[in-house]
């Protein structure tokens, strides 16, 4: 029988997917998280990286893969909230219909505040939404990350990735994981791959990813370089992106999920993962 896949192919996933070498009789389909995480609760596709709230809030049916993840430590440049005024004066706030997981950071990072502003569903640039009125827009992935350079770049030899400003053309620009490592002092997990208890992947797969993970990541540069020309976007800006994700879902990436889950989804079931290699 058919196994199925479903990817969110965003360049963060890069590294592992676009070397991947599916087994007969797996197939795939891609789509932005909002499609992944529907096509796996309705039982379109058998596995997918979804967004982590959406494993947190069906724990009790879903199971993930022990050492793949999307995690990072501080600042991911692709999840942010641009802004015209500070956090605690915004109004409206617009929201993309693409990501569940930034919402649901978004929302914790609001309430440990103390701030409640209108959140609303719009989707274009973000420069365009703040001027045609909204205060804060919510962006993620590829365009969020072309967005951020736009705002705060470009790279010289005295502005690097780790001291480029947070702000720029009248827009600041909040980055969620790095709000969320202020907060806690952990990582943020955005995705992991998840499939229904019942579904689990065959052994044939998993083994893929891991083969096509360790190509990736040993071969960063060409990764990077092919998906910055396709970006527009400088190849260093694109590989320190890359460079920065954690992919294994290590012990600090499952403490920053399970603190995640504790303040999201309070009552969720216990999350399940796979056995881990060797164990
Ligand atoms: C960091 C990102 O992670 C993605 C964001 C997701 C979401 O917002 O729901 C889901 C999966 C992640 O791979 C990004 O796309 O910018």
């Amino acid at each position: 029988m058919t196994y199925r896949a479903g990817w969110i192919h965003f360049t963060n996933v890069a590294p592992i997917l676009d070397s991947l070498e599916l087994p007969p009789d797996v197939t795939a389909m891609t789509g932005v998280p909002t499609q992944m995480n529907a096509a796996l609760l309705s039982g379109q596709v058998d596995i997918a990286n979804i967004s982590a709230v959406e494993f947190i809030r069906h724990a009790d049916s879903l199971e993930a893969l022990p050492d793949f993840s999307v995690s990072v430590l501080g600042p991911v440049y692709s999840v942010n909230l641009f802004h015209t005024r500070p956090l605690a004066e915004l109004g409206r706030i617009a929201l993309t219909a693409q990501s569940a997981m930034s919402v649901a950071l978004l929302e914790v990072l609001l309430r440990e505040r103390g701030l409640s502003p209108a959140l609303e569903r719009a989707e274009g640039e973000a420069e365009e939404l703040l001027a045609s009125g909204y205060d804060g827009v919510l962006r993620i992935g590829d365009s969020a990350l072309r967005e951020w350079y736009r705002v705060v770049g470009p790279l010289t030899p005295e502005r690097t990735m780790t001291t480029l400003p947070d702000s720029g053309r009248g827009i600041t620009v909040t980055d969620l994981a790095e709000a969320w490592f202020r907060l806690t002092g952990h990582p943020f997990t955005f995705a992991v791959w998840a499939y229904r208890k019942d579904r689990p992947p065959p052994t044939a797969l998993v083994q893929a990813m891991r083969v096509a993970r360790r190509h990736g990541i040993g071969h960063l540069a060409d990764v990077a370089g092919r998906h910055a020309a396709r970006l527009g976007l400088p190849e260093r800006v694109v590989q320190h992106y890359l460079w920065n994700f954690r992919y294994h879902l290590e012990a600090p990436d499952r403490l920053g999920l399970q603190e995640f889950a504790a303040k999201s989804v309070p009552d969720h079931a216990p999350l399940c993962f796979g056995q881990r290699p060797g164990e």
